[in-house]
């Protein structure tokens, strides 16, 4: 497992059901990013062949956020594990014994060559009132912390989480703890449906690891050149 970049790094994600699409922009990119990460769509599209024929080309960060009983999760994981993910993400809400049984599946799949375990804390698309509307109180920050807390302990090796997190989370946890962050927008970029976001300079220079950055990338005109100008931006 190799996922701690020496600088911070850029992921793709490949948000789109179809799987010849998927492996053309992963091609595209791959001279500009690290990973390249699979969520719900291409999964739910495609299924694990698509994740085992990209793995072959490009490390996939596997974005399924599993949240089930611990026995559940522990059966996804050893079931994605054949797809060879380089990182894989379930809820930090699922809780301290779903986080534990989600590492000890990798370990016993894979052993050292398993997937880093992250933990996605607060949705980037989550405002505090909204999170309030769930039932949360506080704000996105307290809640970040609350969670990343009960992940690490539990076995998890990073977390995923808004740019407006990271220096906190690097002042409570250091800088262990693998830090995945969407939410991420080049200046002038169309937020969509992201409320907690940042330039990925800015992201980069508070402590992330990798940032996440998709549709800035996917519905460019130049896919392949709007990755680059995004790694470019990264410090060096
Ligand atoms: O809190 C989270 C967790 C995961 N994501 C995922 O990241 C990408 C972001 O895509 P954009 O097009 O750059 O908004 C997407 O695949 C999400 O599922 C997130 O945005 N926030």
């Amino acid at each position: 497992m190799r996922a701690k970049p020496n600088r911070t790094g850029l992921i793709a994600a490949l948000d789109t059901p179809d799987a010849v699409r998927a492996e053309a922009w992963a091609r595209a990119v791959a001279p500009h990013v690290g990973l390249v990460k699979v969520g719900l769509e291409l999964f739910c599209a495609a299924g694990p062949a698509v994740v085992s024929r990209i793995a072959a080309q490009r490390p996939v960060f596997l974005d399924l956020k599993f949240h089930d009983i611990p026995n559940t999760v522990a059966g996804a994981v050893r079931s994605v594990c054949a797809t060879r993910p380089a990182m894989l993400t379930l809820h930090g809400g699922g809780g301290g014994a779903m986080i534990e049984a989600a590492r000890r599946a990798a370990e016993d799949s894979l052993g050292e060559a398993r997937p880093a375990i992250l933990a996605v804390t607060v949705l980037t698309s989550f405002t505090a009132a909204g999170l309030a509307e769930t039932g949360v109180a506080g704000g996105p920050v307290q809640q970040v912390l609350r969670l990343a807390r009960l992940a690490l302990e539990a076995g998890a090796d990073g977390l995923v989480c808004s740019p407006h997190e990271i220096s906190r989370l690097r002042d409570a946890f250091g800088q262990a703890p693998l830090l995945v962050v969407p939410g991420v927008r080049p200046a002038g970029s169309d937020k969509g449906d992201q409320a907690r976001v940042a330039t990925p300079e800015d992201a980069a220079a508070a402590g992330a690891d990798w940032l996440v950055v998709g549709r800035p990338i996917t519905a460019a005109p130049d896919p392949a050149a709007a990755a680059a100008a995004i790694a470019g931006s990264l410090p060096g």
